[in-house]
């Protein structure tokens, strides 16, 4: 059994999460607020590493009115658990789950036990990068039944690729980033052929802010 999983992403009209230099200020002040409903509706958000290393979120519901109890478990995705001990999203607002790979080392062992110490949950699924399927098992197991997984990129495309999104919420903003190597929606190595990418079917949409929010249910 694995969580329910929403994908939700604020995007340009060229599918960009953030601009090369990393500005992702792209979702406005009511959309902001839709992402913090959802926040609130979760058990769960999952982000990966780079992420965390280029925006240092909070990821609690703090755009709407909430109680400390509504804040989701963080999770982060961090194979060589490079998250710095002063990351916001290690501090006591909520609880945290860093998802590591299984290869250790003495620095790994020595962060692992701080991170421990800081009252983190350190989870160890996978050799080489985490293994998100393993991940997915082990958080239904802690009671982690319905997941927003906010990105980046990256991670999106490990989700994709191993068929674990359920829906996806696309804020579309009405802005061009341009850039061959700007982070988008999904990267990673792609797949080769239409036969074997996502498939979507759209369920509903709406305008939002200056732009419109899509929303769809992944075909299994
Ligand atoms: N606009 C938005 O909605 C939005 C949302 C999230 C992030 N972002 C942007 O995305 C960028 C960060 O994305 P990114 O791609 O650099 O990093 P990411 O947040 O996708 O983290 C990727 C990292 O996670 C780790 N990882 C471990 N196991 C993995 C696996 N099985 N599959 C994939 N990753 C795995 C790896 O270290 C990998 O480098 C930033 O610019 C951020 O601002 C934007
Ligand atoms: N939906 C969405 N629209 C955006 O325009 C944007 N930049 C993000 N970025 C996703 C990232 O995971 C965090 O949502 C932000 O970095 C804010 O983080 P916090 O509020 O501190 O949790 N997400």
């Amino acid at each position: 059994m694995k969580p329910y999983v929403i994908s939700n992403v604020g995007m340009t009209l060229d599918g960009k999460l953030a601009t090369i230099a990393n500005d992702s200020r792209i979702s406005g002040e009511e959309d902001l607020k839709r992402v913090h409903q959802i926040r609130k509706e979760v058990d769960g958000i999952m982000v990966g590493i780079g992420t965390v290393l280029k925006d240092d979120p909070r990821l609690t519901v703090h755009k709407i009115p909430a109680k400390k109890e509504d804040n989701p478990v963080r999770i982060v995705v961090d194979s060589k658990l490079r998250v710095p001990l002063n990351a916001r999203v290690l501090n006591k607002d909520a609880k945290t789950i860093i998802a590591t790979t299984e290869e250790i080392n003495e620095e790994k062992e020595e962060k692992i036990k701080k991170l421990t110490e800081m009252g983190v949950e350190v989870i160890k699924v996978g050799k080489g990068k985490v293994d998100l399927r393993k991940l997915m098992e082990e958080l239904y197991k802690r009671g982690i039944k319905k997941i927003l997984l906010e990105g980046g990129g990256t991670l999106n495309w490990g989700m994709f690729k191993e068929n674990l999104v359920d829906e996806v919420r696309v804020f579309i903003a009405p802005k061009i980033f341009g850039g061959k190597d700007a982070p988008t929606y999904v990267d990673g190595e792609g797949f080769k052929t239409v036969d074997e990418c996502v498939k979507l079917e759209l369920k509903n949409f709406y305008r939002m802010d200056d732009g419109i929010v899509l929303e769809f249910k992944v075909k299994k």
